[in-house]
């Protein structure tokens, strides 16, 4: 048997972010085209020579991306919108990043979570006008370029036609198959190419397949494989899936394709179970996805390894297979060795992307080496000092008055002007603060000027807030880093790293904090700077806290204990903080919930059990508070028709929705389903400098009236004002409340 690594994709901003300022710069316009192409190549080369030292078999390339790999298939496959057509040639920089961001004239593409992953893409469109054709190929310029420059042989990876597919928009669904068929001629093309330029093996990414996929659905599937097969006979397809199990395993391994990649850490069991159940073809290559490709932890050798001895002895002995990790490691940070604060008793636990590709030689020649004695060793001091359990019950939870009875109470309370103006939370996050809280951390300036800062950025948005007539303020996060990485901070349990950056979406980048034990309080996490806002004006501010599934969602999470488990702790943890919180006069609490659509499993037949405990992790946040405290949820845009009930059961008093890019569509949910509390949707897109006028927002909003009570109706921007500049956001903002006090007048008149 032959035994082969490899991996399916490695991130790409480099150890210290350098791709990110690259092109940040870039968009600054300090560095011109070629400048930004030359330090772009230096970055994708510097990761190629690393990945060629660590002994890796199969080299991925093509994976790398200068914002991110849809948005290279799409252009790749000539899907540009017609709206960007004079932003510049197709396949120039300037159409790519216009897609990408938007311009003066146009919007950008809407962008979407990768299944169900932080990490996002911009959703590729296919316009009737589409003229199917390359434009580059893109994956044989870098499998060239890896091999003129660094010698390697790499493989190149693309995201197969089905997938491909199935998330782009803007199409017919009943012209699916006729796109399909014009999109593999395409692929044909590009595949043909590099198989003549000697690629072996090429990887096809079709994570869509581990959705719950029935036999009709294979059949399309099987049919893009023969086809593609037929036009390009000597292919050499790995066909990689993963997130998933694979529901028909054994159809998929007889499509005709050189080998397929499976995971084996996310699957539940399955793709294990089904291996032993039919006899693989001998020549098809098995990728068995051993290690977590999308958690910080250290692997168990023996684990991994008796997986494998396992599913090796029902093969042939001619079998190749290859060790890889369940996904692209673009999921996890790059490495460990710049993090020089974390203990190394926790060290000893983890494993970001340089360190997994160590773990995956040390799997391949399976030699009790001393390396692999000493891996061991550091694990099992981990586990024994740190993977405490405390058994956490996960139950219902709700609060003790209904919301037909807490209404009643919270309007007389609240006493607000119909149609309320309030945001999501978060305001600039300026140069000044971002460097002042570098500053801060380095202990170059001290938590009394630190906090003194805050509070200037405090008490000048209160001022503006009340200048522009918002009804519901906020404090502005300015003491967050990010909403999850903050609360990591603060609650027992967690780490935070220094550097373990990981890319959420375009040149954004998060720093995931690590659960490695129980999750507990431990103090007011942030009681003083809401507390002081409330303070300085009469208005009410509303609290700002992220809710647990958010919180499980956007951290590397455990896996010795089950999500559920964790989710409670965390809401648990979270509890004391209303209860501060109401203790200091807050009493208008906001519990975000952004992630907890994306933490929907794939899997049909496993959503109900996630969304139940889901909502009651959720609930459990605040069944202790008043009836009189409003408790608001925020959740950014997703596919919500599936949820709908879900998003009821929440229970919250209010709900604010992030829309705009797709209003429309949220829109035709609401005339679906009956929504009967708070709501607001909201009513501008923040994530383009473009300030829109008062009279669109008017037209938002009376379209949304169309559907949803006005009594129950609140109005605000989409979330992330964080990203925005100061004078854009007033702007923005006073249109907004100028919107709101126009259709109150509307809405007032037609009751009369
Ligand atoms: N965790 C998480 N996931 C999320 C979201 C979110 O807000 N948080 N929002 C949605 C969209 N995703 C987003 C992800 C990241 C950012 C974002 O703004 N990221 C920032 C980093 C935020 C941060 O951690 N900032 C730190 C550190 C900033 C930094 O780089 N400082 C410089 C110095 C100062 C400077 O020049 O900026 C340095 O250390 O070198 C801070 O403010 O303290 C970025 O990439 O630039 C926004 C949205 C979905 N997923
Ligand atoms: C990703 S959801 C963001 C919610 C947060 N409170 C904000 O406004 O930034
Ligand atoms: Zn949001």
């Amino acid at each position: 048997m032959t035994v082969k690594t490899s991996i399916q994709g490695f991130p790409g901003i480099g150890e210290q972010r350098e791709w990110k300022r690259t092109l940040e710069s870039f968009w600054r316009n300090e560095i011109n085209n070629n400048e930004f192409e030359k330090k772009m190549q230096t970055i994708r080369l510097s990761r190629l020579n690393k990945l060629k030292q660590s002994g890796l078999d199969y080299i991925p390339v093509g994976d790398f991306s200068c914002y991110d790999h849809m948005l290279d298939m799409a252009v790749m496959f000539n899907m540009i919108p017609k709206r960007f057509a004079s932003a510049g040639e197709a396949g120039s920089l300037d159409t790519y990043f216009a897609m990408a961001r938007g311009t003066k004239e146009s919007g950008a593409c809407e962008m979407t979570k990768w299944f169900n992953t932080n990490y996002h893409y911009i959703v590729p469109e296919i316009e009737e006008a589409w003229i199917p054709k390359v434009t580059y190929n893109k994956p044989l310029a870098e499998f060239k370029e890896a091999e003129e420059k660094t010698g390697i042989k790499g493989k190149p990876v693309l995201v197969g036609p089905y997938t491909l597919l199935k998330v782009s928009k803007g199409y017919p669904e009943e012209q699916f198959q006729n796109y399909l068929d014009i999109l593999v001629t395409l692929y044909a093309k590009v595949i043909g190419e590099l198989t003549e330029a000697g690629a072996e093996i090429i990887q096809m990414d079709e994570p869509a397949l581990v959705y719950s996929l029935d036999d009709k659905e294979m059949d399309i599937v099987e049919k893009v494989y023969q086809d593609i097969h037929g036009l390009v006979p000597g292919a050499g397809l790995l066909l990689q899936t993963y997130f998933e199990s694979i529901t028909d395993l054994k159809r998929l391994a007889h499509f005709p394709v050189k080998g397929i990649g499976i995971d084996l850490v996310h699957d539940q069991g399955n793709n294990a179970v089904q291996l032993k159940e039919f006899k693989l073809p001998e020549d098809k290559i098995l990728a068995l996805g051993v290690i977590d490709g999308r958690n910080v932890w250290k692997t168990d050798l023996e684990t991994a390894d008796a997986l494998t001895a396992y599913l090796r002895s029902e093969l042939s002995a001619k079998q190749e297979i290859w060790l890889q990790p369940s996904c692209s490691l673009l999921h996890v940070p790059v490495s460990l060795k710049h993090e020089t604060k974390l203990s190394s008793a926790l060290q000893n636990g983890l494993a970001f992307a340089e360190e997994k590709l160590q773990e995956l030689q040390l799997l391949k020649y399976q030699e009790k080496t001393t390396s692999w004695k000493a891996h061991q060793e550091k694990l099992h001091d981990f586990r024994r000092r740190y993977q405490n359990f405390t058994q956490v019950e996960v139950r219902k939870a709700k609060r003790n008055h209904s919301f037909e009875e807490r209404f009643p109470l919270q309007q007389k309370k609240w006493d607000l002007p119909l149609l309320p103006t309030t945001t999501i939370g978060s305001f600039p996050q300026t140069l000044d603060m971002r460097r002042a809280r570098t500053a801060f951390r380095r202990g170059e300036m001290d938590q009394g000027q630190y906090d003194r800062l805050v509070k200037k950025k405090i008490d000048r948005w209160i001022k503006l807030q009340e200048d522009i007539g918002l009804d519901v303020l906020v404090h502005g996060e300015f003491e967050r880093n990010d909403m999850v990485e903050f609360f990591g901070e603060k609650l027992d349990g967690f780490a935070v790293t220094e550097n373990g950056w990981v890319q959420s979406y375009g040149s954004r980048c998060v720093k995931p904090p690590v659960i490695y034990s129980d999750v507990k309080f431990n103090r007011p996490m942030t009681v003083k700077e809401t507390a002081y806002a409330g303070a300085q004006t009469s208005r009410p501010v509303k609290g700002m806290l992220t809710g647990p599934v958010t919180i499980l969602n956007w951290s590397f999470e455990r896996r010795d204990i089950s999500r559920e488990q964790t989710a409670f702790q965390i809401a648990e943890a979270l509890q004391p903080e209303l209860k501060a919180l109401e203790d200091n006069n807050i009493e208008m609490i906001q519990v975000d919930e952004p992630a907890l659509r994306e933490g929907l499993p794939l899997k049909k037949e496993d959503h109900a059990y996630y969304l139940d405990w889901a909502v009651n992790a959720f609930r459990a946040v605040s069944e202790q508070v008043q009836p009189t405290t409003q408790v608001h949820t925020h959740m950014c845009y997703s596919e919500f028709n599936d949820i709908m009930s879900a998003i009821s059961a929440m229970d919250a008093d209010v709900i604010s929705i992030e829309t705009s890019r797709s209003h429309g569509e949220i829109i035709e949910v609401f005339e679906e389903n009956v929504y009967d509390k708070g709501i607001g949707l909201g009513v501008y897109d923040i994530h383009s400098p473009r300030i829109p006028p008062a009279e669109e927002m008017r037209d938002i909003i009376l379209q949304s009236l169309r559907v949803l009570p006005p009594k129950l109706f609140w109005i605000n921007p989409d979330c992330g004002l964080k990203t925005r500049t100061e004078e854009e956001t007033i702007a923005a903002l006073a249109n907004m409340q100028s919107a709101a006090e126009y259709c109150r007048e509307v809405v007032a008149a037609e009751k009369k």
